[in-house]
């Protein structure tokens, strides 16, 4: 008898449009990149889970659990698994995190191919809810989700739920279609820290007021990629995100740039790129975009302990069997 397997990916992420504004509500624009996580599956004696993070026998890691706990209150008893879960080699630079987004991959890989094996449906919304369930259960209730989004639906313009049993998320696929090239400082930021500290000015009026300002340019920047008008969008992504940068600095008290994020900055948009920034929660790595970014790409590399990657813009979650 043909042994049955289920083969799935899910891609990286890159979050230009509403980093900390889309964990309050607001709108956001996140890029999908081809840097992906590889899931396969069978049904097995025992449960045997080989990942990139090392081999676990009978329990999984927390990541393993949490989505197959997702199946345990759905199902009831499951079955046990034989489970290969690999990451491309760029979610980690220089042994540190990229910031592209393992762990919300490796969720949507894990949950769309152990679904696939339990219902015998490739059906990438219930894949979502459940792993958007998974990984908020695993994160406490901290975090937009905009990462398992887009690692199921690709490039997407998202809005957070505003609770996880509604699941009112809005997600609406949207490339932007140019040149990615990212570079690593060799810096790693504590996200959840970060969240931390904007959740606790959350009612300050000029937090307030400032993040009511930056949705405003979020918004006016999505309408014009929505219509294929990137390059004026930038110019209301760049207003957008002076602002952050200025309520993080003055009224947070974060730093989500620093020197160096801003000097590669300062040479990528000298050097052609149309728009650049520390993307996601900030502080650790660069990313230029734009249409031909050879030149940018040269520059960085010059620059001693920085590490630089091109990416392309992905597809969202693959079944591949
Ligand atoms: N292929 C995988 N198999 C098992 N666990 C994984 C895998 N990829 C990522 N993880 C889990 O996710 C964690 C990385 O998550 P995190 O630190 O939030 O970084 P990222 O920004 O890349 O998501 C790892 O420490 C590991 O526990
Ligand atoms: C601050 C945020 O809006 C964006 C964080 O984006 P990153 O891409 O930096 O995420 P991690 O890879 O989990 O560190 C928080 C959120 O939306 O969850």
């Amino acid at each position: 008898m043909k042994e049955i397997k289920s083969v799935a990916s899910a891609p990286g992420k890159v979050l230009w449009i509403g980093s900390y504004s889309v964990v309050f509500g607001g709108i956001g624009h996140v890029i999908a990149v081809n840097k992906r996580v590889h899931a396969e599956c069978r049904i097995s004696n025992e449960n045997l889970f080989e990942t990139s993070y090392g081999i676990f026998k009978n329990r999984g890691n927390e990541l393993i659990e949490s989505v197959l706990n997702q199946f345990r209150v759905m199902y009831g008893n499951i079955p046990k698994f034989h489970v290969k879960l690999i990451n491309d080699p760029e979610f980690i630079i220089n042994g540190r995190k990229s910031g592209l987004g393992s762990s919300s991959a490796a969720t949507v890989a894990l949950t769309a191919c152990i679904f696939s094996l339990l219902s015998g449906e490739n059906n990438p919304d219930e894949v979502h809810k459940i792993a958007q369930r998974a990984n908020y259960e695993r994160q406490k209730g901290i975090g937009s989700g905009f990462d398992v989004a887009s690692a199921v639906y690709g490039s997407i313009v998202y809005r957070r739920f505003t609770s996880i049993e509604k699941m009112d998320y809005y997600v609406k696929p949207l490339r932007i279609n140019k040149e990615l090239v990212m570079a690593f400082i060799g810096e790693s930021f504590d996200t959840v820290s970060s969240v931390a500290e904007f959740v606790k000015k959350k009612d300050d009026p000029r937090f307030k007021e400032i993040m009511s300002m930056i949705e405003e340019e979020n918004k006016f920047a999505i309408e014009l990629i929505e219509k294929g008008r990137v390059e004026e969008a930038v110019e209301h992504v760049r207003l957008a995100r002076n602002m952050l940068v200025n309520l993080a600095t003055e009224v947070v008290n974060v730093k989500i740039e620093n020197d160096l994020t801003r000097k590669l900055e300062e040479i990528a948009e000298r050097e052609g790129a149309i728009f650049s920034l520390s993307p996601g929660a900030g502080g650790e790595s660069v990313v230029a975009i734009g249409d031909n970014l050879e030149r940018v790409k040269e520059a960085w590399s010059k620059i001693k302990g920085i590490s630089v990657i091109t990416l392309k813009e992905d597809e969202g979650l693959k079944f591949e069997v």
